[in-house]
């Protein structure tokens, strides 16, 4: 494959699509949403949010409406909430249901049902909610909404936009003020969005930047209409081959840039990254910019771990980016990336390890010696990357093949589908192998 050259446009952002489509379902009225990613985990969301009433339908590539029932109307679903592969999926519908009196159950994959569900059984269990879930506080789960809840104030104890937004979606039909302590900033597009379908929240942010978040509950949602940026998780796998891949000169338009999803951009210019901003706009209230990425020696960092929330999702790719860099790159505080779809942090230290890069790995991050630009040197095809139903491993193993001698064979390549479809024709595109 070649340098990846011209324009191109990533579907919509995963995050907003979620909430878009269940904020619409609560509203009273159509709800009309363009750019709406339609990855697996998205359809999860609107399978849930049908079974539960709201009326949802495609219309074109990315053009959805959606006809909400209101909030506090929601209906008991007839069969359990088929969740695939989502954790965002999964929490924030426990928060919604955990304040309306209807009984749930949730399940999901092989992956999903091995993750921690305990960060929101804990603060929906204070608002009254019951719960019977398999060991460990896992999937599969039932939950019985409490009628009326309780509301309460909770301070997060782990940096997660899930666990924030459960306990502000459940407070959407809770009677008083229900308020998140935030000590430690994650993306803000639940706050954003309850804002701009007519939520009463505030947002107050102390000297040492705690973040409390106050939401009245019994809320009246107006109807939407709501343009999703590109999703900067989704343009991060070609910003990365880009800049790996010598002579690459590509365009990505239309990328959201939200100060709490960009952190990954700003370390790889650290790290000598060419990533020009062009067209800055304001898309459906959220910043967004043309990337125009081309390719560069990159050198390796120590990464902040005051960063890792702003681009939690997105260190499998800078470690392939750390793998072509010249010199050390120390990555810390990734706990949360143990509990993803898999254990990222291992499982990238042994997919790198068979491309045939330095790493080490250790209880929190990894740390990786780069080749300085050449090519990985490993024999990747003769033992396949296992992806363990993770698909960002799967992407970001794809973009590490691209400067790889061997090449990178993953042994599973369907996970790609649950965020982002058009990957692998995209890729070809960008590098003239379509
Ligand atoms: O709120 C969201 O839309 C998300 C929050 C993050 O999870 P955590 O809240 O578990 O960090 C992220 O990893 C996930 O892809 C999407
Ligand atoms: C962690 C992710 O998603 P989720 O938690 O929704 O499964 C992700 O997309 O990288």
């Amino acid at each position: 494959m070649g340098p990846l050259t011209g324009r191109i446009r990533v579907p919509g952002d995963k995050s907003i699509s979620h909430r878009s489509i269940m904020l619409g379902a609560l509203a009273v009225g159509r709800t009309r949403v363009t750019g709406l990613l339609e990855g697996e985990d998205v359809l999860s969301t609107a399978a849930a949010m049908r079974a539960m009433g709201a009326t949802i339908e495609r219309h074109d590539s990315g053009e959805w409406t959606v006809d909400g029932v209101g909030v506090g109307s929601l209906l008991q679903p007839q069969q359990a909430l088929d969740m695939g592969n989502s954790g965002t999926s999964t929490r924030l519908l426990m928060g919604l249901v955990s304040s309306h009196p209807i009984t749930a159950t949730f399940t999901g994959d092989a992956s999903l049902s091995k993750r921690p569900m305990s960060r929101v059984i804990d603060p929906l269990s204070q608002i009254g909610a019951e719960f019977t879930a398999a060991p460990g506080g896992r999937l599969p789960l039932t939950l019985r909404g409490a009628f009326p809840a309780v509301p309460i104030e909770y301070c997060l104890p782990v940096a997660s936009a899930q666990v924030k937004s459960a306990i502000l979606l459940a407070g959407l039909n809770t009677p008083g003020v229900t308020t998140v302590i935030e000590p430690v900033p994650t993306r803000d597009h639940s706050e954003r969005m309850l804002r701009g379908f007519g939520a009463d929240l505030s947002v107050e942010v102390d000297s040492a930047g705690t973040r409390t978040i106050r939401i009245v509950g019994e809320a009246d949602l107006k109807p939407q209409v709501i343009e999703v940026p590109g999703d900067p998780s989704s343009a991060a796998f070609f910003v990365v081959a880009a800049l790996i891949v010598p002579g690459s000169d590509l365009v990505i338009e239309n990328v959201g840039l939200n100060p709490t999803r960009a952190a990954l951009f700003d370390m790889l210019r650290a790290m000598g990254g060419s990533i020009e901003e062009l067209n800055p706009r304001d898309v459906g209230g959220e910043p967004v910019a043309d990337l125009r990425v081309r390719a560069s020696a990159l050198t390796g960092i120590n990464v902040d771990p005051a960063v890792v929330p702003s681009m939690v999702d997105e260190f499998p790719v800078l470690f392939v980016a750390a793998a072509l860099a010249k010199g050390r790159t120390v990555t810390t505080g990734l706990e949360e990336l143990r509990v993803k779809e898999s254990d990222r942090i291992s499982a990238m230290r042994a997919a790198l390890e068979l491309a045939g890069a330095r790493v080490t790995e250790t209880e929190d991050g990894l740390i990786i010696d780069g080749t300085g630009g050449d090519p990985l040197p490993g024999t990747a095809t003769a033992a396949q990357v296992v992806t363990h139903l993770d698909h960002r491993i799967a992407m970001s193993m794809a973009v590490a093949g691209l400067a790889s001698r061997a090449g990178v064979e993953v042994d599973d390549t369907r996970p790609i589908a649950t965020s982002f479809p058009v990957f692998e024709s995209l890729l070809a595109t960008a590098t003239g192998s379509a």
